[in-house]
């Protein structure tokens, strides 16, 4: 599949960038157009096939993922309606509907959503592709493939798009958030910054792992590390009573509802 890609900021080049490093696609075959020339030249440098306009990028791709903020959205696709022909569309486009989409390109044509998170450019995303697309199956099965080298691939219905944009696509701002915090916690109590920081992110990934590799629930592994009238069940006190929780929850009802509007 030779894919085209529409905005090459921080999520379109994560996710070419993660295919690339993966060897889930060969760079060759990714295309770029960015309206930014710097983006470009970056791009181009990296080895990426760079086109100037938007219809030339088009005409040589299989499928184009649409990359730009949403308020860039709707001017894109009605300038390059009339030229997507028998391409797909795989928008990863915030809060933007697949009917809406195709109340602008025409609703014939084909559209996948598909909401990323960052992590894809190290191969560690999380994709929900829409489950509701009426992409062909062959496409499908290849873009599942090619997303599932680059991380976690779920089929998700589009109802539940919002959350899964409040959950995993904004998540890795809160937990570099909760990483900063250990981080400036440890400094405050006398670690170097650098030290700091390691040790704040091996112990966010590390538990990371410990969860998805035993399949232990997240409650027990609490449970595990609190002695009885130890020092982690005072930690786990405090953020009891700073609503750790039912801020995290807060802030992805937020986005989730953000995404809804
Ligand atoms: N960032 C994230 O973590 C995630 C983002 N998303 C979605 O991905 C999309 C992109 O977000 P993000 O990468 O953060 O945004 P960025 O602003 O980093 O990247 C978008 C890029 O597209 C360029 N651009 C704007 N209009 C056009 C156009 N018509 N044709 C080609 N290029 C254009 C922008 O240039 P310029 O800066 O000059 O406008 C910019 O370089 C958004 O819709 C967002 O909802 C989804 C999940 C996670
Ligand atoms: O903040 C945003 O709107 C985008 C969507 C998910 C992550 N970033």
């Amino acid at each position: 599949m030779r894919l085209g890609v529409i905005g090459f900021g921080n999520m379109g080049s994560a996710i070419a960038k993660g295919f690339v490093s993966k060897k889930a696609m060969d760079i060759t075959n990714i295309g770029v157009f960015d309206t930014y020339d710097k983006t470009r030249e970056n791009a181009h440098r990296e080895g990426f096939s760079i086109y100037n306009d938007e219809i030339e990028l088009i005409k040589h791709s299989d499928a184009v993922l649409i990359a730009v903020k949403p308020i860039h959205a709707k001017v894109l696709f009605e300038k390059i309606a009339k030229d997507i022909e028998d391409k797909l569309i795989v928008s990863i486009v915030a809060g933007l509907e697949s009917t809406t989409i195709k109340s602008w390109i025409g609703c014939d044509k084909r559209v996948l959503r598909i909401m990323p998170n960052t992590p894809a450019i190290v191969g560690e995303g999380v994709f929900a592709l829409d489950s509701d697309s009426n992409a062909r199956d062959d496409e499908k099965k290849t873009l599942e493939s090619m997303f599932s080298a680059i991380g976690l691939v779920e089929w998700v219905e589009e109802r539940l798009f919002p959350v899964v944009t409040g959950l995993s696509g904004g998540g890795p701002a809160y937990v570099a958030m909760f990483i900063e915090a250990l981080a400036d916690a440890g400094v405050l109590h006398g670690l170097k910054r650098d030290v700091a920081i390691k040790m704040a992110t091996k112990t966010v990934l590390g538990s990371a792992a410990q969860i998805l590799e035993t399949g232990i629930h997240p409650a027990v592994l609490k449970d595990m590390v609190c002695s009885p009238a130890g020092t982690t069940i005072e930690g786990v006190k405090a953020l009891e009573d700073y609503s750790f929780r039912a801020g995290v929850i807060e802030a992805v009802s937020a986005a989730t509802l953000k995404s809804k509007k």
